[in-house]
Parts: C-alpha cells; structure tokens; sequence
C-alpha cells in the first residue's frame, strides 16, 4: 500500500468528519481574506482613495468583528480535528491490537513488547498528524487561491514576487525528503531499542542483580541511548534546517515587496491600502508555505511509520490497519459495524484463512460482550477422537521444531508426550493449539479437518496450560474468570481441582487478594496451579498441559490427577511430562526425540523398547531419591 492509499483510507472511515473539518478549516484559513481587504480599505480611506464609505470607526468595527468571528471559527475547528484526529489514532490502535491478539499467541509480535509500545504510541500519532495536516493544506490552498486571485488584480509583478518563495520551499522540501526520511526511520528504530531496552531491564531485575550485570547492562543502555541521541539529533537538524528553509524564502519575499512597493508607490500605481493588503496576505501566505512544507514532512514521515507498523503485522495486508470497524464510542452501534469490519478484514486478507472455524461453529462468540459469558459446546461436539496426520512446524531463525508427527486421542484418554530438553515437545502442543503459525499437517477433530486450530482450540473445545504461567496484576480470583462469568461454585471446584484451595486460605483476601506484579508473589507452583484453575474453570473438553511437574511435588501432582479425573471422568488430556506421576497414568505415551516421534506405547512397552525413555524414566527416579 502507497503512502498516499493509507492516507485516503483513513480519510474514507470517516468521510463526513473529513468533510465537516476540511470545511470548518477552509473557512476558518479564507477568514483572513476579509479583515485583509477591510484592512486596505482602512488606510485607502486615510489617504482618501477608499470606495467604502464606512469611516475609520466603522471599519475599526469591522475588524473586531472578523476578529472575534475567526476566533470562534477556531474553537469549532479545534472541535472538529479533535473528533476527526481521536478517531483515527484510535482506529489503527483498535485495528493494530485486535490483529496482534488474532496472531498465533506463541508469535503474536516480532519485537521486544516496549519496541511495540514505542510503534503503538508514536507511528500511530505520526499517522495521525499527516491526516490531520491534510486538511489544512486544502484551507491553505483555498487561500492562497483567493488572496492570489485578488493581489494579481492589484498588481500581478508584486504577486508574483509574494508566491515566488512557495517554489522554492517546495522544491526544497522535496530535494530533501529522502534524506529527512532516512533520518527520521533511524530515529524512530533508535527510540524503540532504547523503549525495548527499558522493558526488558525492567522485567529482568532480578536477573541482573544475580548475574551481578548490572554496570554491563547500564552500559549496554547507554549505548543505545547515544545511537539515540545521535539519530535524533540528525532528524531534528535536518527538520530545523527545512523550517528554516521556509521562513527565510518568506523573509525573501517581503524585502522584496518593499523594495518594489516603494518605487511603485512614488509612481502612484500602488496605494498605501494596496500596500497594507500585500504585507497583511503575506502573513498567511508564510503560514500557507510552512504549512505545506510541514505536510510534506509528516507525509514522508507518515510512510516511515505505515512501514513500521506494516512490519508489526508480520506479513498481513497493510489494509489492516485501516479496516472499517467500530470504535464503540455508541454501544448499540458496536456489532453491527463489528460485522462489517470482520467482512472488509476478510476481503482484505484475500479470505486466506478460510471461514474461521472457531466463529462459524459458536455464533455470536466474537461480539465482546457474549466473550464474557460461559459459552456452551454445540451438541454433537464433544470430543470423540482428534487425529492429528504429518503435523511439522519448523521456526524460521533455527530452522528447529518437529516434523511429520502422527497420534490420535480418544475420548477420556490421558496422553503423556515426553522426551529430552528441546526434544519438541512444547512445539508439538503449540503447533497443535495454532499457537504457532500454521505448518504442515492435518488436524481432525470428530474427522472433520480443523482449519484454523488458533480460533478452533478454545473452550469450551479445549484449554491450555503454559509452561511459563502468565499472571496478571489483578485479583486472584479475576486472574482465574479471566472476565468469565462465575456459575455455581464453579471457581471453587476449578481451585479444589487445581489444589489450590489451601493456597487460598492462607492469602490475606483470599480469592481478592492482589497478585502478579503489584501485588502478593505468588510462588512458582502457585502460579502454575492458579493457571491450572484458569484452565479448569473453562470446562473444556480436551485438557493440555504443558509440563506442571516443573513446579509441582509428587504429592500435588497425583492429587491434582485424581481430583481432575474425579470431577471429569470423560475428560481428554494431553499432557507433556517427564513425571513418574504422569507416565504410569498414562493409557498412552508419545516419545519426542529431535523433533520427530522416536516411540511410543505404555510404560511397560516403552521400558523394554525405547532407550530414550529409559534415560527419562530412571533419570526421574534419581530425581525422586
Ligand atoms: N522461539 C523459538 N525460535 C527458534 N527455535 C526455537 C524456539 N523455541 C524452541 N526452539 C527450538 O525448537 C526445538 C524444540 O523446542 P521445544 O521448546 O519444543 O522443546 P521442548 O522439548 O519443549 O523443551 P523443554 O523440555 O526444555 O521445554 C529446540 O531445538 C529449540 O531450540
């Protein structure tokens, strides 16, 4: 997509608020042509050659009248971008934040999260800021149309000589723009390592402080704040030096004037009111030259950023970014335009990804209001047996993952994938939930294909565990509903499940105790089974964990095994494992090596056949002693 696209499809969102701010701006830039003439003819009329024959008073009112007249203009105008310029800011923030939480979870950006805070706050604003501009460019233009219009009629030399420096400054601009946007990108690239670097030093505290990195860490930052500094001072240089460019040309123009005006006045072709008109236009016209020269600017800066944010998208159509959808600033109008901005996304997208699975079999579930409630599985949906056929995934900077894997699960099953460090097997339950990018490979659920298994492998379908528990800085309890409504004792059979019920008792508030970052730590087997209750709270019909026993006792675990069984007997789980604990549950065993399947069996077939898991299976037992 062209720079000048993106421009127009914002302007296309919302075409009447476009409409009605590049009219109040147009108004409010052609408001200065009126005091301008009144202007002439007030000193026509002190030196008696005024038509008007209103008086010095009359025309003093006047001016006070066009004054306070323009003032109010601006407030309206002031009201109108801000309308117009919020609604595109929110836009792309609403359209950039919605396509990062579609993406395969595991992938969602490919920077650091402060690099993409940095993108989130200022190539949205930049963005913003080009739209915003254009509109005063049309004004300008109107303008300088008009007011040339009526100089060439007094004297077309003089005119010529006011809208002379407008060349020069856009020529200049333009010879420069490669140069200012080359500047620019190396800014914005150096502020966004400088906001990466501060939230990964922030999240990493205790880190530094037990490698005892942190002079080498603050030198690292240094570093980065000097690439800054130096960037910046480029960018600022060379915008300084285009500004500078724009008012001395205008500089230029009215030495010139004047020395014209001078001689043409003696010759009585040029009146002290024509001369006053000249000086008072040329006021706007330099505001007129600047204005375009800044618009030029923020436009070369506008594609830094549409190429920036483009880059966040990880390969989706530009077009994303400025999808028609509803910013629910009117909360009847939210699903009806939700429809419609799903429907351009899908058209935008070249329909790529199919009718999503995941909304087609649950109607309504996409609206955010139904999201928070308990969705129900549609009858004739519970898992009988998910078959999964050549399943691969490889990422792209190592070139590592798994390949051609092959297992099916029947119902009520407990399935145990095991293997070494780095064997693949988060990789095969990620691949699997479509929290990687789609590999190769079929997935079958009930022998229907799944095609997209991102939006497919939710509750009530299915719920995952992580390895790394993700907690958020909010209540106990808000951290297991995750915004879902709570039914029955539903949260505390999920905490009994999750063994976490004698966890609870011993917090201050209990269930509303504040956890995560700004409130009570938890530890890491307590974060781990609250993530085990956010999982269990979702009734779901296929369970995946993602090896609990990193954090977890023997003794939890077996309970936190038979509790789960206990409540959900038909239950399916796939479970990744190295525990005793969990292989000798297992009805089924799937031994990762290198990626590939190397065996697979019961334990007691897996003992006699498969030397990897022999290693795994006394090497647990060692642990135990
Ligand atoms: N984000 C990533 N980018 C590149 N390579 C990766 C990434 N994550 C994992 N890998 C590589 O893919 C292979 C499989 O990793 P995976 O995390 O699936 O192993 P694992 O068996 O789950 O290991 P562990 O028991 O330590 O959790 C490894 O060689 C690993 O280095």
């Amino acid at each position: 997509m062209t720079t000048f696209q993106y421009l127009w499809r914002f302007i296309m969102y919302r075409p009447g608020r476009y409409f009605i701010n590049a009219i109040a701006w147009t108004i409010i830039y052609l408001a200065p042509i009126v005091p301008g003439l009144i202007t002439k003819q007030f000193f026509d009329s002190l030196t008696g050659n005024s038509m008007l024959g209103y008086g010095v008073w009359g025309l003093i009112a006047l001016l006070i009248a066009a004054a306070l007249g323009r003032i109010c203009l601006i407030i309206i105008g002031f009201i109108t971008d801000v309308h117009f310029r919020f609604r595109m800011g929110m836009l792309l923030r609403r359209n950039l934040l919605e396509h990062v939480l579609k993406q395969p979870g595991a992938q969602a950006i490919p920077v650091s999260p402060g690099e993409a805070i940095s993108h989130f706050r200022d190539d949205v604003d930049q963005s913003e800021e080009a739209v915003s501009w254009s509109v005063d460019v049309f004004g300008l233009t109107c303008f300088a149309i008009v007011s040339g219009y009526i100089l060439i009629r007094i004297d077309a030399q003089m005119t010529m000589l006011v809208f002379l420096p407008i060349v020069l400054v856009i020529t200049a601009a333009q010879l420069a723009t490669v140069r200012l946007q080359k500047y620019r990108a190396a800014s914005r690239e150096a502020t966004s390592k400088v906001t990466g670097e501060i939230s990964e030093m922030f999240g990493n505290v205790q880190a530094i402080q037990v490698a005892g990195a942190e002079d080498r860490v603050i030198e690292r930052f240094r570093s980065f704040g000097d690439n800054r500094r130096k960037a910046m001072l480029k960018d600022r240089l060379m915008t300084e030096l285009l500004d500078s460019v724009f008012s001395n040309s205008v500089n230029l123009g009215t030495g010139l004037i004047l020395l014209l005006a001078g001689t043409k006045m003696r010759a009585g072709t040029f009146t002290v009111g024509d001369f006053a008109l000249f000086v008072y236009y040329l006021t706007f016209v330099t505001q007129f030259i600047t204005n375009v020269g800044k618009f030029i600017t923020y436009f070369k800066q506008m594609s830094v950023s549409l190429e920036r944010l483009t880059f966040l998208l990880q390969g989706a159509s530009a077009k994303v970014l400025t999808m028609v959808n509803s910013l629910h600033l009117k909360p009847g109008r939210a699903e009806k335009s939700e429809d419609r901005g799903r429907k351009s996304e899908d058209a935008a997208l070249g329909d790529k990804r199919g009718v999503r699975q995941g909304e087609r079999e649950t109607p309504g579930a996409a609206s955010g209001e139904k999201q928070s409630e308990n969705v129900k599985l549609e009858s004739g949906a519970e898992l009988q047996r998910l078959d999964v056929k050549g399943l691969s995934y490889a990422y792209a900077d190592t070139g590592r993952g798994i390949s051609d894997i092959h297992f099916s699960l029947r119902r009520g099953s407990f399935t145990v994938v095991t293997g070494a460090i780095g064997s693949g097997k988060t990789t095969l339950v990620r691949s699997l939930l479509g929290l990687l990018p789609k590999g190769k490979g079929t997935i079958a659920w009930n022998g229907v294909p799944v095609e997209d298994p991102g939006t497919f492998f939710t509750p009530p379908r299915s719920a995952y565990t992580a390895q790394v528990p993700r907690l958020y800085s909010d209540t106990l309890r808000n951290n297991i509903l995750l915004g879902q409504a709570e039914q029955n004792d539903s949260l505390q059979q999920a905490l009994h499940a999750a063994v976490l019920e004698y966890d609870v008792a011993q917090l201050p508030g209990g269930l509303d105790t504040v956890i995560g970052p700004r409130g009570v730590k938890l530890s890491g087997g307590q974060a781990q089974r609250t993530a085990a209750a956010r999982m269990l709270v979702r009734d779901a019909e296929l369970y995946v964990f993602d090896d609990l026993s990193s954090a977890l006792d023997v003794e939890t675990e077996q309970k936190l095994w038979e509790r789960m069984f206990q409540r959900r007997s038909d239950a399916t789980c796939l479970v990744v494992s190295h525990r005793k604990t969990a292989l000798t549950r297992a009805d089924h065993i799937i031994v990762m090596k290198e990626g590939r399947i190397e065996a697979e069996g019961t334990s007691e077939e897996l003992l006699q056949r498969s030397s990897t898991f022999r290693e795994l299976w006394y090497g647990d037992e060692r642990q135990s002693e």
